[in-house]
C-alpha cells in the first residue's frame, strides 16, 4: 500500500508543482463540478431544460454517494496530507510538503475520493447532455439545408 501512496504523492507533486499555471482553471472545473450542487442547480435547471438528463442527475447523486459510501467502508484509504506526516518511508523528517486547498481539507477516509467520484459524473452527465443536443441539432439543420437544396432545384 505504501507504494502505491508513495506514487500517489508524486502525481500530486508532479501535478502540483508543473501546472500550477493551469490551478484556477482546474479548481473552477471542480468546484463546477460538485456534486452537492446536483440538488440545488444542476437538478432544477436540467429537470426544466430535459427531464431525462435531470432524472439522470439524481441518480448520478444517489447512486454515485451510496458507491462512494460503501468503499470508503471497506478500503478506509488514508489522505496524502496526512499519509505523508505518518509514514516511516521518509527518513529523517524529509516528509514531502503538499499543498490543500480547502476542498482537499476533509477529515474521513480518503480512498476512493467521493469529490472525484460525484465530479468525473457529473461532467460526464453534462457533457454527454450537450454533445447529443449538438448531434440532434446538427442532424436537424443537415435535413433542413437537404430540403432547401431539394426544393430550389426542382
Ligand atoms: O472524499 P472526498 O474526495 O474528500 O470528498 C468529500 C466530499 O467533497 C465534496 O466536495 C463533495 O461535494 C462531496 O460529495 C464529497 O463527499
Amino acid at each position: 500500500m505504501d507504494l502505491l501512496h508513495s506514487n500517489g504523492v508524486l502525481i500530486i507533486q508532479h501535478l502540483q508543482r508543473d501546472y500550477r499555471a493551469y490551478q484556477d482553471f482546474l479548481n473552477f472545473m471542480s468546484h463546477v463540478g460538485d456534486p452537492r450542487n446536483i440538488f440545488s442547480i444542476y437538478f432544477p435547471l436540467w429537470f426544466q431544460l430535459n427531464q431525462v438528463v435531470g432524472t439522470k442527475m439524481i441518480w448520478v447523486a444517489v447512486i454515485g454517494d451510496w458507491f462512494n459510501l460503501i468503499f470508503k467502508w471497506i478500503l478506509f484509504g488514508h489522505r496524502p496530507y496526512w499519509w505523508v506526516q505518518e509514514t516511516m518511508i521518509y527518513p529523517n523528517q524529509s516528509s514531502p510538503c503538499l499543498e490543500q486547498f480547502p476542498i482537499t481539507c476533509e477529515t474521513g477516509p480518503g480512498s476512493p475520493s467521493g469529490h472525484a467520484m460525484g465530479s468525473s459524473c457529473v461532467w460526464y452527465v453534462m457533457v454527454t447532455a450537450a454533445l447529443s443536443y449538438t448531434v440532434r441539432w446538427k442532424d436537424k439543420s443537415a435535413v433542413t439545408l437537404h430540403r432547401h437544396s431539394c426544393g430550389s432545384s426542382i
